[in-house]
């Protein structure tokens, strides 16, 4: 199992990352050359299969523990009338997930993934990050270990989270990591009408200002401006990419715990899918800067893994033509 000791080692296993292995990605692409079809109609689900080859190592991917996260954080931004919703709904979604009656449930089962589901310490929110950093140092890599240590044995990772405010911290990551204006990543989350929205812009722009000299490491950017369960999120990433475990990611907060770790390697999410575009305008901006086209745009902006649940269904249909259909020769088609 893979933890961090420090933030200067989180930094370090960052520069160095594993890359998909060639040969596994060229025996895939070959099989698909043979199967019974023009070459390039399977479209994306032809680059699925390869990529999931290449990060999996072996010619035949195939997902036989695809496991789905979802970590839950409180936020002390949410004092600042940021979110449409209180914070206690964190810990009654969370009591949801476990008894089964939520989206994610529904979605995990039918994409057929294990759903965990990580509370990182709820009855104390992180701290207003416009007043101070978000969390201590030790808090931080806590999260950080906390999300490194779900990676487990998943040959998938469906990453995502819960939490109450974290629309307006995934803002801030994005606006520190990225620069543009705080409007530009700012958007409903949960449903704030225009008022909420200007508040979500004046909290991003005080977190900016206050933390302005420290914004230039991503343990740092993290640490002062993210919520537990996004810094999870980026612990479960950078663990998953050094164990070679293929991620698809969800919505707007999935994707931004990515955002500081580009600063350090810009190539931290080449593992990853995009499962979905989100309703969250920043959620576009944020895939077009990583480069990460998404595979479904259905409108969603639930959070809590389920848009990539979904995807993965995408996913498994791309395997179930690379494993399962006959080749040319096999099938005595002719054109092969
Ligand atoms: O995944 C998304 O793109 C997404 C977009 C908007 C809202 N959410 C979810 O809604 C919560 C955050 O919204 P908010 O308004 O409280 O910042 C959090 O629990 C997220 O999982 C998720
Ligand atoms: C009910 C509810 C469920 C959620 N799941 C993820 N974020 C959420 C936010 C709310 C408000």
């Amino acid at each position: 199992m893979i933890r961090f000791d420090s933030a200067r080692d989180f930094h370090a296993r960052l520069v160095d990352l594993p890359v998909p292995d060639q040969g596994a990605r060229a025996a895939a692409s070959k099989r698909q050359g043979q199967l019974t079809k023009p070459p390039g109609s399977l479209g994306r689900l032809e680059e699925l299969a390869i990529f999931l080859a290449g990060w999996q190592g072996r010619e035949r991917p195939m997902i036989e523990h695809g496991r789905a996260v979802v970590f839950a954080g409180n936020h002390g931004v949410v004092a600042r009338g940021v979110s449409a919703f209180p914070a206690d709904v964190t810990v009654q979604m969370v009591a949801n997930f476990r008894a089964g009656g939520a989206a994610i449930n529904a979605l995990a089962k039918a994409a057929n993934l294990t759903l965990d589901v990580v509370p990182l310490d709820l009855d104390r929110p992180t701290a207003d990050f416009t007043q101070a950093p978000a969390m201590g140092e030790a808090e931080c890599l806590a999260a950080l270990n906390a999300g490194a240590a779900s990676v487990m044995d998943a040959d998938l990772l469906v990453l995502g989270e819960m939490g109450i405010g974290n629309t307006t911290a995934a803002a801030a990551l994005a606006a520190a990591s990225f620069g543009a204006r705080a409007a530009d990543w700012v958007g409903p989350g949960t449903g704030v009408d225009a008022q909420g929205i200007a508040r979500k812009v004046e909290t991003v722009e005080a977190g900016l200002v206050l933390h302005r000299e420290h914004l230039d490491a991503p343990f740092e950017i993290l640490r002062r401006l993210g919520g537990r369960e996004i810094v999870a999120i980026a612990g479960a990433l950078l663990a998953s990419r050094l164990g070679r475990v293929p991620v698809v990611l969800d919505g707007f907060i999935a994707t931004s715990a990515i955002t500081p770790l580009t600063l350090l390697n810009p190539a931290i999410g080449d593992h990853c899918i995009a499962g979905h575009c989100s309703a969250e305008p920043g959620h576009i901006r944020l895939l077009d800067r990583l480069g990460l086209e998404p595979l479904l745009a259905l409108d969603m902006r639930l959070g809590e893994g389920s848009g990539a649940a979904v995807a993965v269904q995408i996913i498994r249909a791309a395997l179930a033509a690379h494993n399962g259909m006959a080749t040319f020769a096999e099938a005595g088609v002719a054109g092969g």
